[in-house]
């Protein structure tokens, strides 16, 4: 089973805590252990969203806030990296999916962040999954799944229990502004594209206990939003 795993980084670090960092190592570690090829995509969380606040206030634009939100967010990949295993994980931070699948292909756990400007690390981990043909593709992040609106605003927000991925692009779609560098949404809409177009099955689940991860993959026990391939 080829499975990619992305891990907010609100969720991985937010704050920095070894401890936690190595709970998640654990989880990464026993379902390579169970046999599921691993791809991690870590976030930046609330370090890169830090370092993007006081760029922009310094003058910096899009592009440079994006690429110091990139260096955070592999600066999480090397922080997992160094709780995991050296005999399982690939050592280095791929830089690109050809790199990625490398690794993968030679039986290692990939661990990285992101890639190229203009995009969050939801759409580095959908690309990966499709690139590398994974079999599930599963977003722990800082809220229980998707819901019909933000439910750190909204208290009424009602979580989906199951949706596809043509109805995802359409909800993400509707929330998305222009978007900016170190924006916040359960899923970013070329993440939500990439999915519906690769006909990935991904689930979205609260990752702030890391072992919900674990229990999602290894016994499909979890509380959260499935995301289904559109019917043709
Ligand atoms: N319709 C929605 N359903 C669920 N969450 C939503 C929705 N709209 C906006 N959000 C926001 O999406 C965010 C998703 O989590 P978060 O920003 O913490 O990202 P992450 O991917 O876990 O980590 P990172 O901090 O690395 O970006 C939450 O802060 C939540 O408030
Ligand atoms: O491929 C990528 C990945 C990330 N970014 C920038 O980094 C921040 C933080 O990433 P999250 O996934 O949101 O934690 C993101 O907002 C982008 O500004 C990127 O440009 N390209």
């Amino acid at each position: 089973m080829k499975t990619v795993v992305s891990i907010g980084g609100s969720v991985l670090v937010p704050d920095l805590d070894a401890g936690r960092v190595a709970e998640y190592a654990d989880v990464v570690e026993s379902l390579a252990a169970a046999g599921h090829d691993l791809g991690v995509v870590v976030g930046g969380g609330p370090t890169a969203r830090e370092y993007i606040g006081a760029a922009r206030s310094l003058g910096a634009n899009e592009g440079e806030l994006d690429q110091l939100g990139i260096d955070t967010t592999r600066l999480n990949a090397r922080l997992l990296l160094a709780a995991l295993d050296e005999d399982l994980a690939s050592p280095t931070v791929p830089t690109n999916y050809e790199e990625a699948a490398e690794s993968l292909h030679r039986d290692r756990v990939v661990v990285m962040g992101g890639v190229v400007p203009a995009q969050t690390t939801d759409a580095v981990s959908a690309a990966l999954a499709e690139y590398v043909d994974a079999d599930q593709l599963v977003f722990a992040t800082s809220v229980p799944g998707v819901f019909d609106a933000d439910p750190n605003e909204d208290p009424d927000a009602e979580r989906y229990e199951e949706m596809t991925a043509g109805e995802l692009v359409e909800l993400v779609a509707r929330g998305e502004s222009l978007g900016s560098a170190g924006s916040n949404a359960p899923i970013d809409l070329l993440a939500a594209k990439v999915i519906e177009r690769s006909g990935i099955e991904a689930i979205v689940l609260d990752g702030t206990d890391p072992g919900s991860v674990g229990r999602a993959v290894l016994d499909d026990d979890f509380e959260g939003t499935r995301i289904t391939p559109d019917h043709d």
